[in-house]
């Protein structure tokens, strides 16, 4: 039986405009609807294939604030999420999430800057702000996930080192198997490596669960650490 939070979503396309830029994603515009069985997601795919536009509608209609956070923040810095909310219909499951938070690279500097002005006396702030990129971003990352949460993670990847790659990993697999839900785009064929995790492609025109062997970035890392000397070769000869 699926007991994740969101269990899954369906589209009504009817609900977008005909002229809308979201009907000319060509992976996107086939999704009628999808389910999430497994406590991790991927989203992969090449850039600008519609994963963080999926991802954002997703949180959004979770209740999210569209630039991240938990449910409570609701600031806005600039208003770019698309209409795809508007024609979402998420399943929910039957168990409540205790705790959430919708984790995007592209604005993570405003949510550390908005972490400060909610801080009170009885909620200290981080100073993400006083810490490199990749150490604020696996901190806040680490404070946030709690068994029996939801997590909405955009690329969480962008500021962090490989080894800082394998602790998020980690952390990630902890937490599902404690009860948590994570639903991630990615790049990053360390954390795709995920044991259990379902991968969802973006490539080949529709959206597709795919092998780990068979995503991009599994391939492209591969072929580039195995065989760099004949790649670059040829890369550079072309
Ligand atoms: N406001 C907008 N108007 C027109 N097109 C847009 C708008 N916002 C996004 N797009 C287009 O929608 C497509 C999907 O963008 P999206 O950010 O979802 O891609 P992505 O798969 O997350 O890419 P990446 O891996 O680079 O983050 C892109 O081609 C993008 O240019």
């Amino acid at each position: 039986m699926n007991q994740q939070f969101i269990r899954g979503l369906e589209i009504d396309w009817n609900k977008i405009e005909r002229d809308s830029y979201l009907k000319n994603i060509e992976a996107l515009k086939g999704v009628e609807q999808l389910e999430f069985e497994t406590p991790i997601t991927f989203f992969v795919g090449e850039n600008g294939s519609g994963k963080s536009t999926l991802l954002e509608a997703i949180a959004v209609v979770y209740g999210f604030n569209p630039e991240g956070g938990t449910k409570n923040y609701s600031f806005s810095t600039y208003d770019s999420h698309s209409n795809l909310c508007e024609a979402i219909r998420l399943s929910k499951g039957f168990r409540q999430a205790k705790h959430g938070y919708f984790l995007r690279a592209e604005s993570f500097y405003n949510v550390a800057t908005k972490e400060e002005d909610y801080a009170d006396a009885g909620h200290p702030s981080s100073r993400f702000h006083a810490q490199s990129h990749g150490e604020s971003f696996l901190a806040l990352a680490q404070q946030q996930m709690q068994p029996n949460g939801i997590y909405i993670l955009d690329e969480p990847e962008a500021a962090l080192s490989p080894h800082r790659q394998l602790t998020l990993m980690l952390e990630i697999h902890r937490y599902a198997k404690a009860g948590a839900q994570f639903i991630i785009v990615t790049h990053s064929p360390i954390l795709l490596a995920i044991p259990e995790a379902k991968i969802w492609t973006f490539d080949e025109g529709a959206v597709h669960t795919c092998a780990y062997e068979d995503t991009s970035s599994y391939q492209v890392t591969e072929m580039f650490v195995n065989h760099r000397e004949q790649l670059l070769d040829r890369l550079f000869k072309e």
